[in-house]
Order: structure tokens, then sequence, then C-alpha cells
């Protein structure tokens, strides 16, 4: 069934729920179910997964405790160009061609994050608790992996191996968002984004959200993973509480010959007092990112061979290309703050 808020269309469907339950035992169900989500919408709920709704609290406690340090602060440890570090309202969107309306911290698990870890005296325990997560985000992951490699025929531990986050060669990110509260009494100033629609580009995304404070959207319907175009149905994701929802990433989708889908989404704007949340929102993404020299060819070869590198500087190209030709390609670098979506 379709009904429509304002211009938007939406579709009422749900994604589907799978659960990690009892993974060594059930893994041929739990990879046919992976596999016929990936192939359709490219959005799933991962439920039992391990990691616990207080162990993802905590790490909210800590991404909150980060956020609230003065901006001066955080300014000392500023995005770089190796996808790591502090940014705020300054990633631009092809899609909107402005600014989402955000702050973000992305941590690595190696040398990218050299010199971009505040000192324990402004953040207690804060490198220790993000690391431990995102090494649990990474044994999610894993799991993912090992059922998408058995489902495209390669060997178990081919995804796995790819993305080895203990090689200096790791690209995975853990990326901290905030986006700031919208004021309810005067209309959202036009030209005015939390995150604007886009596919991420890498090989699969855990979010973890928090209840109640939704927005998040997608639009299923991509065909192939070079092209660009968005549709214009979409569905609600709520946030449940201690679920995962899990997307393929254009690196997947290609890795896949196309077979599984990238899927755009977004956070919608709230624009709706009734409808809409206008708090504060916070959400953590975590982007599995194969090392730089892996090398990404799907089972029938439809795309040519490129490296986790190499894949990783086209989609940055494509994914601004249109932002290049409204400004012109001067000037732009500096602005272009992620490589994870
Ligand atoms: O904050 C969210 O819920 C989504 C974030 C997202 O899609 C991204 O950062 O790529
Ligand atoms: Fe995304």
């Amino acid at each position: 069934m379709r009904h429509s808020t304002r211009s938007t269309q939406y579709a009422d469907r749900t994604i589907p729920k799978i659960s990690l339950h009892d993974f060594e035992n059930r893994i041929d169900e739990i990879t046919a179910q992976l596999v016929a989500a990936a192939e359709t919408d490219g959005f799933f709920g991962l439920t039992d997964h391990g990691i616990s709704l207080p162990e993802i609290e905590n790490m909210f406690k800590n991404s909150q405790s980060f956020f609230e340090l003065p901006d001066e602060v955080k300014a000392k440890v500023p995005f770089t160009s190796m996808n790591a570090g502090w940014e705020k309202n300054s990633q631009i969107r092809p899609s909107t061609g402005q600014p989402d309306r955000k702050e973000s911290y992305q941590m690595q698990f190696g040398a990218h994050m050299d010199g971009l870890w505040l000192p324990e005296e402004i953040l207690e325990e804060f490198k220790e608790i993000s690391l431990d997560f995102m090494h649990k985000a990474h044994q999610v992951s894993e799991k993912l992996m090992i059922c998408f490699a058995r489902g495209l025929g390669f060997e178990d531990d081919y995804f796995v191996r790819a993305h080895d986050v203990s090689r200096p060669e790791a690209q995975s990110v853990l990326r901290l968002l905030h986006y700031f509260e919208v004021d309810k009494s005067v209309p959202v100033p036009e030209g005015y984004y939390r995150a604007g629609a886009h596919v991420d580009w890498d090989f699969i995304t855990l979010l973890f959200q928090r209840a109640g404070q939704s927005g998040l959207e997608i639009c299923p319907g991509r065909e192939a993973a070079t092209e660009f175009g968005i549709g214009d149905v979409w569905t609600k994701v709520e946030p449940q509480p201690g679920e995962i929802v899990c997307n393929i990433g254009d690196m997947l989708m290609s890795w896949s010959d196309d077979r599984f889908k990238s899927t755009f989404h977004r956070v919608k704007t709230p624009s709706d007092p009734v409808l809409d949340y206008y708090g504060p929102r916070y959400s953590m993404a975590f982007f599995n990112q194969p090392c730089t020299d892996a090398e990404i060819q799907g089972p029938l070869k439809k795309y040519p061979m490129v490296t986790g590198k190499g894949f990783t500087d086209r989609a940055m190209n494509r994914n601004f290309a249109a932002l290049k030709a409204k400004r012109g390609l001067e000037g732009v670098k500096s602005e272009v703050t992620s490589v994870s979506s």
C-alpha cells in the first residue's frame, strides 16, 4: 500500500528480521535469509547478534561524551583524507548539493587514527570503550561475511580475510553521528537536511540507533552498482531497541555482480510536528571496508577487478561528481569529508 506525506510517497513495508541465534548450527538457514534480504531490499534488522543493549547504550553514552565537548576541543582531531576524525556541517551529498546538518567522528583500528584520538585527560576511557565496541561490531560483521561468501560460492573465509582489521591496510570505520535538535516552532529552512539520500560504498554497514530517535528511511529498487538514480517511494525504518540495521554497500553490490543490492537511504529532516522526531538524534554506523590491497571481483566477473583502494577512489569520484559539476573541481576536495558514504 502506498501513501504520501507532503511531497514524499511512502510504502508500508518492513525490512526482514534475521536472528543470529545459535549461529554455528543454523548457518545454512541464516545464510538463506541473509541472501534473500540482500537480493531484494538490501536492508535487514539483525537480532541475537551478541552485542547486548547495555553495551550499545554504553557506547552511545561514550559517543555523547565526545559530542558534548566544545567544538574547539573536537577540532583538535579534525577529519583527514584517511577517512577518520571529526567534521561538522560539512558532508555535502550529491543528491542534495547541501551539507548534512550533523557532526560526526570517525574512528579506525590502525595507523589511520594516529593523532586522532583525544588524550585521556580530556576523555577518560573513550578510546578503550570505542575500540572494544568496534571489535564487537567487527565480530558480528565476520558472521555476515561468512554467510555472504557461502551465498556467492566463495571460500567461507574469503571476505573475512579481505577485512582483517589487525593489518595496517585495514579501512573499516566506526562513525559516531549527532544530528542537531530542530526547532519545532518554526518551519525548517529550505535546504536543511539531516542526512541527504545516499548509498554507502562500503561492503556492509551495521547501523545502531536509539529507540524513539526515528528518521531513517530507505528507497529500494536500484539495479546496478554503476547506476546512481534514486526512486521516489520511501519506507520508514523505526529503531528497535538492541537491533542492528544492516545494509549492503556498493562494494558488496559490485563484488556480487549486482546480485546483492546497495539501497538508497536518508535521515529525514523533520517537517511534520505530529509524526516526525525533532530532538537530537544519535546513531553509530560501522562501515566494513576491505583492506586497501584486497582484490574485488564478483564470481561472474561482471566488472573488472579493482583493489580496495581503487574502489574507494572511484566511488569518491562518482559520489561527488554532482558537486564537482556544480562548483568546479577546485575547492571541492577539501569539503569532501567521507569515503564511507
Ligand atoms: O544516522 C543514520 O541513521 C544513518 C547514517 C548513514 O546512513 C550514514 O552515515 O551513511
Ligand atoms: Fe548511509
